[in-house]
């Protein structure tokens, strides 16, 4: 199983790197690794192993947080109406976002980063996203809310970008503008 060792932490090259494209139909290997960063948010997000092994609990995870530089996410979140969104995804893409923002009140955390580091973190209100599932499947998300900036915060991961990257400066709690009213 995975655990907080497996992690790289910031400054480590690997989270700075453009990760690449998974070729597909996905490896044996591959689909392994996805398995494995999908049930570390799993044990994560369970009280008792998440205690035994000294697990943070995650909500998602970018291979390259463990030094993986391939372009492969997993996504273990409830959506607003407490849906559990539970995916592991091959090659995603963002295919169009809303102009509208959002942001987490509290800011953003990163298991890659041992550090608070405060501030607002503007992210797309509405996207949609493309990807591979394990099973092969080219799926379409169309995601808003938690959801949606969960797979920001991976996506991101993918192109060697860490959350704090997008905290206005310098002042991190600037309210991100409302986008123009269409007329
Ligand atoms: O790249 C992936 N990572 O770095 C793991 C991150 C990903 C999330 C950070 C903000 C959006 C995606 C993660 O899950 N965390 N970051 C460190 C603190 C704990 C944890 C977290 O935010 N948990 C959480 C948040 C809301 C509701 C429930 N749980
Ligand atoms: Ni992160």
């Amino acid at each position: 199983m995975l655990t907080m060792k497996d992690i790289i932490r910031e400054g480590h090259p690997t989270l700075r790197q453009v990760a690449k494209e998974v070729s597909l139909p996905p490896s044996a290997e591959d689909i392994s690794i996805l398995k494995k960063m999908m049930e570390f948010l799993m044990d994560s997000q369970d009280p008792e192993i998440a205690e035994k092994y000294g697990l943070r609990p995650g909500v998602g995870l970018a291979a390259p947080q463990i030094n993986i530089n391939k372009r492969m996410i997993a996504v273990r979140v409830e959506d607003q109406r407490g849906e559990l969104i539970d995916i592991g995804l091959f090659n995603p893409k963002m295919i169009s976002h809303s102009l509208e923002t959002t942001f987490l009140d509290n800011g953003e955390g990163c298991l890659s980063v041992d550090r608070d580091v405060p501030g607002i973190v503007p992210r797309y209100a509405r996207i949609k996203v493309s990807g591979t599932t394990i099973d092969g499947e080219n799926v379409t998300l169309k995601l808003k809310g938690m959801p949606a900036i969960v797979f920001q915060h991976e996506i991101d991961h993918l192109n060697g970008i860490m959350f704090y990257d997008r905290i206005e400066q310098p002042d991190p709690f600037k309210q991100p503008l409302p986008p123009k009213e269409v007329v």
